[in-house]
């Protein structure tokens, strides 16, 4: 089984991660991961934080000359935005007179509708929102994606695995597209930082944060992650639990507002009749294969070996510039909700986002199937167990 964690708060000296389960032999680098993490600040219409705060990545353990070791792999990703927050995030006590002369300290007594705030501060007991939404924020979402980025490895030289998340809609405009069959067919295009495989789309898609920026608006959209190369049967049938897919809907919805998961067609098939709903078994050229890919990659649970395709719907960034109807807590009163600096769109950055959660969960279907304390073990338990699929006749040729 593989298990992780993270801590750490948005303005606070860094984020930590732990992933433990992974066999020896993965080969991963701080640079690997600073890539990934940097590709997370990507998107047109993110704030300006992105731009003046870099993820400083520091490797605690797990690895030892850029391979993991089977031990739990520990990731540091500093803020550096930490020397202008340490006295108001300090954990240790800080003296109250030394607090009142910080402006960052100021309450934040008129929550936003769309984040953790009103309903944190009754939860947890405090008056202002601030202990709510340090851990709340998306910058959590950079221990995620370190964490993802060894899974992602492992799954690739292990497996063969692949996985490229992309933008299908954002606000109103939506990406037009036929099921890529390979990730070799992906166009590179990454136009205006807008992970959209449509050059067109992408285009739409900035004046449509533009607009909302001007507005004093902001926005959401969908994102989809598409991974090639899983074998049949990761996950499983035999417990609600232990479904592949519902393993991934719940790892994509515990990000940051995520509203929705799509498999496959999902809404649009329960609009279908069953017999144009789902993928025929048919006989190809080298034996058993499917007439369409309707299902997303999953079956009873389980991967079928196609390609795996899910959806996540992101709502629009909570912190509205033309600020929403709210009340103040400290007064009772009818207010505007309070309003710093903030992303107008962060969808693609929640792509990649994604696309880190579906590598964990499938790593840990991985681990889960094919076992294994090292890299060489794993591969040779996969290996034998397509043989023996592809032997019984029941390999899919597409
Ligand atoms: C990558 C990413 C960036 C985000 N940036 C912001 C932001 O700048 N401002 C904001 O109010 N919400 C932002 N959010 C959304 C909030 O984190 C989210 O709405 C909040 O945690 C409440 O959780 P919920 O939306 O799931 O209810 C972002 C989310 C993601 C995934
Ligand atoms: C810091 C990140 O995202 C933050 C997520 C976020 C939120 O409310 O979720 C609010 C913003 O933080 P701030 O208000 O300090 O500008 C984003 O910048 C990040 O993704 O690294």
């Amino acid at each position: 089984m593989l298990r992780w964690l993270t801590a750490g708060e948005s303005h606070g000296q860094g984020l930590v991660a732990i992933l433990e389960g992974l066999p020896s032999g993965v080969r991963v680098t701080s640079d690997d991961i600073a890539a990934a993490l940097a590709r997370r600040r990507l998107g047109f219409g993110r704030g300006a934080r992105m731009k003046f705060e870099a993820d400083k990545v520091t490797m605690i353990g797990g690895l030892r000359h850029g391979v993991t070791m089977g031990s739990p792999v520990a990731i540091e990703v500093a803020n550096t935005e930490w020397p202008k927050w340490q006295t108001v995030m300090s954990p240790d006590p800080v003296d109250a007179e030394v607090l009142a002369g910080q402006a960052r300290n100021a309450a934040l007594t008129r929550p936003r509708p769309g984040h953790a705030d009103l309903v944190g501060m009754q939860k947890y007991r405090v008056d202002e929102a601030r202990p709510i939404l340090e851990r709340a924020s998306a910058r959590e979402t950079a221990s995620r994606v370190a964490l993802g980025r060894v899974a992602m490895a492992y799954l690739e030289q292990t497996y063969g695995i692949t996985i490229v998340s992309h933008v299908v809609e954002l606000g109103t405009v939506k990406a037009r597209y036929g099921l890529l069959p390979t990730a070799a067919d992906l166009p590179a295009i990454d136009a205006d930082e807008l992970r959209c495989f449509d050059t067109a789309v992408s285009g739409r898609m900035v004046e449509e944060v533009k607009t909302a920026q001007k507005d004093g608006d902001t926005l959401g959209g969908v994102v989809e992650v598409l991974a090639w190369g899983l074998p049949p049967g990761l996950g499983s049938h035999i417990q609600g639990d232990k479904r592949l897919d519902a393993r991934l809907a719940g790892a994509l919805m515990g990000i940051q507002a995520i509203k929705g998961v799509e498999v496959g067609d999902g809404f649009e098939l329960a609009r279908t009749r069953g017999s144009k709903a789902h993928d025929e078994i048919v006989l190809g050229d080298g034996g058993i294969a499917r007439a369409s890919h309707r299902a997303g990659g999953t079956e009873g649970g389980m991967s079928t070996g196609e390609v795996l395709r899910v959806k996540a719907a992101m709502k629009p960034i909570a912190t509205v510039p033309r600020a929403l109807r709210t009340v103040d807590t400290s007064t009772g009163e009818a207010a505007v909700a309070h309003h710093q600096r903030s992303d107008v769109c962060a969808v693609p950055a929640a792509g990649v986002v994604a696309e880190a959660m579906v590598a964990l969960v499938l790593a840990d279907a991985c681990v889960e199937k094919f076992g294994g304390d090292s890299v060489v073990e794993a591969t040779r338990n996969h290996r034998a167990y397509l043989d023996d699929v592809a032997e019984r006749g029941l390999q899919i040729h597409d």
